[in-house]
C-alpha cells in the first residue's frame, strides 16, 4: 500500500540547505539533498519548527529517554546512514554537518543516534561498507558497536541503563 504523504508545511522549508528528490515509487520514496556545497562542522538547521508528538512514528525524533518531536519541515526527509554526513544533536536543538557535503549530496544522519525503539522498523539501503542491515533502534545494536559514531546524551543514558541491567 502506498501512503500519501502531504506535507502539513510549506515548502521548502530550508531552501538554501534541502532540495528534496525522489528516488522510486511509493511510500518513503523521497529524500533531502544538499542546495550548496556545505563546508564540515557547519550549524545548517535548528528544531524550532518542532513540535511535540503524541506518540512515536516513523516521521519523530527522539529528543530525550521519553519524549519525541516532529520536526514539521523537510528536515523529515533526511535518511538514515550507517556513515551519516550531518548530525541530529538533540541537546543543542541543532544540525550539523560532520564533513563537507557536496551540492546534490543526499542528507543522512544516523537514526540510532536519536531513535531507542523505533515505530518503524526498516531495510538500510545506505550501502556504506558498515551498514548494519535493519534499523529499528539503538536498543538493538551493542553499545560497542555505535561506539565511534555521534550519539545524544538520552541514547547514551539508555545503553547503560540497560549494560548495567545485563550485568546485574
Ligand atoms: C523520516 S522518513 C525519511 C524520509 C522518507 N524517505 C520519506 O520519503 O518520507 C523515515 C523513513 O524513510 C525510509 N528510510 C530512511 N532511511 C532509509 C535507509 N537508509 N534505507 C531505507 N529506507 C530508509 C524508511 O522507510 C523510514 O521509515
Amino acid at each position: 500500500m502506498t501512503i500519501e504523504q502531504v506535507p502539513h508545511w510549506v515548502q521548502p522549508s530550508h531552501p538554501d540547505f534541502i532540495t528534496i528528490k525522489t528516488y522510486k515509487e511509493g511510500s518513503f520514496s523521497k529524500y533531502a539533498t544538499a542546495s550548496n556545497p556545505i563546508p564540515g562542522n557547519t550549524v545548517v538547521a535548528d528544531f524550532s519548527a518542532a513540535t511535540p508528538a503524541n506518540e512515536k512514528a516513523y516521521s519523530s525524533v527522539q529528543v530525550s529517554e521519553t519524549d519525541h518531536i516532529e520536526l514539521n519541515s523537510d528536515l523529515l526527509y533526511a535518511n538514515h546512514s550507517c556513515n551519516p554526513n550531518v548530525v541530529f544533536d538533540t541537546d543543542k536543538g541543532e544540525v550539523r554537518t560532520v564533513r563537507d557535503i557536496r551540492e546534490g549530496e543526499p542528507i543522512t544522519f544516523n537514526y540510532l543516534s536519536t531513535e531507542w525503539d523505533m515505530a518503524q522498523a526498516f531495510k538500510c539501503e545506505c550501502g556504506s561498507e558498515n551498514c548494519l542491515g535493519q534499523i529499528q533502534g539503538a536498543r538493538y545494536v551493542p553499545t560497542k558497536v555505535l561506539a565511534d559514531q555521534f550519539i545524544n546524551s538520552h541514547i547514551k543514558r539508555l545503553q547503560q541503563k540497560r549494560d548495567a541491567a545485563g550485568k546485574a
